[in-house]
C-alpha cells in the first residue's frame, strides 16, 4: 500500500485535488469528515465541548454550532488549542484504524485528505507529501466565496494555519491550483501515473 499525504491551506483546493484522485481509483481518508463525526450529540467530545463553551454551542437539534465554535476559537489560538488537543486524538486514532484495515485489504493507493498534516505531525503517516498551492489573494477570495466569511473571518482562519509558503517547502510534490481545473487534473495525475508505475 502507498500512502499520499494530501494538505494545503484552507480553501487551497484539498477536496477538488481529492476527488480527482477518487475518480482515478484511491481511497480517500477525509481527516475534516472524520472530525466532525466525533463531535455529534451526545458523543464524549461534544459533551466536553458543551461543558468547556457553554450551551451558546450547540444549535436547537443538539447539532454544534459551527459557525459560533469557529468565530470563537479562530480569534482566540488558546481555545483553539483546547478544541484541537480534544478532537484530534479521536481523528488521529480513526484515521491509523482505517489505514490498518485498508493495508489488510490489500489497497494499493491511499489518500490522508489532511488539512492540519503538517501541523499536527501527522506527515509521518504517509509515504509522501502533496501540498495543493495558490497565492494568497486567490486563496483568500476563495475561501471568502465558498464560506460566506468576511474578509476579517477568512484573514483569521488563514492566520491560524502553517503559512502555505511553509508547507510547500515541506512537500514532496506540489499542485499549482492557481489555473483551470483541466490544469489541476493534469498535475494530479502524472504523479498518480507515477506512483502507480512503481
Ligand atoms: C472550529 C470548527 C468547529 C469550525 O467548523 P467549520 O464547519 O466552520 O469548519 P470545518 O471543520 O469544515 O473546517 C474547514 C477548514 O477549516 C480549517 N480548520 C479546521 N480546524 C482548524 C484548526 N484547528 N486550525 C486551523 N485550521 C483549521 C481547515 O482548513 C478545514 O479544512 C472546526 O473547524 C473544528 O472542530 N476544528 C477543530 C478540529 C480540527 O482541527 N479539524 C481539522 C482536521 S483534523
Ligand atoms: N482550480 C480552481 N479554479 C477555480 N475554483 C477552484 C479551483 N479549485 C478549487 N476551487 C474552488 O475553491 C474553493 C476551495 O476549494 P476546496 O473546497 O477544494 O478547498 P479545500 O482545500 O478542500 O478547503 P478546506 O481547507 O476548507 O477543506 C471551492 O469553492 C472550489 O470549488
Amino acid at each position: 500500500m502507498f500512502v499520499i499525504g494530501l494538505t494545503g491551506g484552507i480553501a487551497s483546493g484539498k477536496s477538488t485535488v481529492s476527488k480527482i484522485l477518487a475518480q482515478a481509483g484511491a481511497h480517500i481518508i477525509d481527516a475534516d469528515k472524520i472530525a466532525h463525526d466525533v463531535v455529534m450529540p451526545n458523543q464524549l467530545a461534544w459533551q466536553k465541548i458543551v461543558s468547556h463553551f457553554g450551551m451558546s454551542t450547540i444549535l436547537e437539534n443538539g447539532q454544534l454550532d459551527r459557525a459560533a465554535l469557529g468565530a470563537t476559537v479562530f480569534s482566540n489560538p488558546a481555545q483553539r488549542k483546547w478544541l484541537e488537543e480534544l478532537i484530534h486524538p479521536f481523528v488521529r486514532a480513526a484515521i491509523e484504524k482505517k489505514i490498518q484495515v485498508w493495508n489488510a485489504e490489500k489497497k494499493e493507493i491511499v489518500v490522508l485528505d489532511i488539512p492540519l498534516l503538517y501541523e499536527a505531525g501527522w506527515d509521518t503517516l504517509a509515504d509522501e507529501t502533496w501540498v495543493v498551492s495558490v497565492d494568497t489573494a486567490t486563496q483568500l477570495k476563495r475561501l471568502v466565496q465558498r464560506d460566506r466569511l468576511s474578509l476579517m473571518q477568512a484573514q483569521k482562519r488563514i492566520d491560524s494555519q502553517m503559512p502555505l509558503i511553509e508547507k510547500v517547502k515541506r512537500a514532496d510534490y506540489v499542485i499549482d491550483n492557481m489555473f483551470d481545473l483541466a490544469k489541476t487534473r493534469e498535475q494530479v495525475l502524472k504523479r498518480w501515473n507515477q506512483i502507480r508505475k512503481r
